[in-house]
């Protein structure tokens, strides 16, 4: 089971935003991810233009804090209608059960679908050396990846997101049921930039990631709606 190629919303406003979407064909259906940088910025009504528009909307917030506190933010973000949100795993299997009870109650209370709760286990920013030193972590970075997965997965998330170096054996260990959504992605020969744990759209369809988050490689193209349909292109021929 294969998702979509998603767009890293990460610009600062609401006119740069559209400026690259309305580069695409109305009709061709897009899944955006609004972070931070956006949804600080502009609230909630970036959500709602992007839905008009007739887009899926990832709103990645990624929640950490006692379970009470995400519990009743979650249950805001239920109601808006968006299609995927996160939280971070390092939370722990309390928090992430109550952010899943949120957001059921806010998407139950407002007569919308329950968005899919991704959890972000390490992220790709983070090396190995990281890992040990600033978290003294003891595992490898495959293993605490796979522990928080099956962390999230107990505790009710729907997926996690993960960079695609840790998917093969994440399917292994937590199974096919899951989304496992990965960002960190970038074309043969680019710029990983701040990010440590990469593929390419191809090895990360071969290792078996459900969808796809990219924002720079396409944002910072010269004609991204081109760059977004290669990329797209590389990530579809190499499903299996
Ligand atoms: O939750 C995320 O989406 C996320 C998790 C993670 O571990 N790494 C990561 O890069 N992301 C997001 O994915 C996007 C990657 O952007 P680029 O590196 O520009 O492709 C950014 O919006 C990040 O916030």
């Amino acid at each position: 089971m294969y998702g979509p190629l998603m767009i890293a919303g990460d610009v600062s406003n609401r006119d740069d935003l559209f400026s690259l979407l309305n580069q695409f064909d109305p009709d061709e259906p897009l899944t955006v991810k609004i972070g931070m940088e956006l949804f600080y910025g502009q609230g909630p009504r970036i959500v709602r233009d992007l839905r008009q528009r007739g887009c899926d909307v990832f709103l990645d917030l990624k929640l950490h804090d006692i379970p009470h506190t995400v519990q009743r933010a979650m249950t805001q973000l239920g109601r808006l209608g968006v299609q995927y949100t996160t939280v971070h795993a390092l939370g722990g299997r309390r928090m992430i059960a109550a952010a899943k009870a949120g957001l059921v109650a806010g998407a139950h209370a407002a007569g919308r679908p329950v968005p899919k709760l991704l959890a972000v286990t390490e992220l790709t920013s983070v090396t190995p050396a990281e890992l040990a030193r600033d978290q003294h972590c003891q595992l490898s970075m495959t293993d605490q990846v796979v522990a928080l997965a099956q962390l999230a997965r107990d505790a009710g998330a729907d997926g996690v997101i993960t960079s695609p170096q840790e998917v093969a054996a994440l399917r292994q260990a937590v199974g096919p049921d899951f989304w496992y959504v990965t960002p960190g992605i970038r074309p043969a020969g680019a710029a990983a930039d701040d990010q440590a744990r990469t593929a390419t759209p191809a090895a990360a369809a071969r290792a078996g990631s459900t969808a796809l988050v990219v924002g720079r490689p396409i944002l910072q193209a010269a004609q991204p709606v081109d760059a977004y349909h290669a990329l797209v292109k590389e990530w579809n021929h190499a499903q299996q």
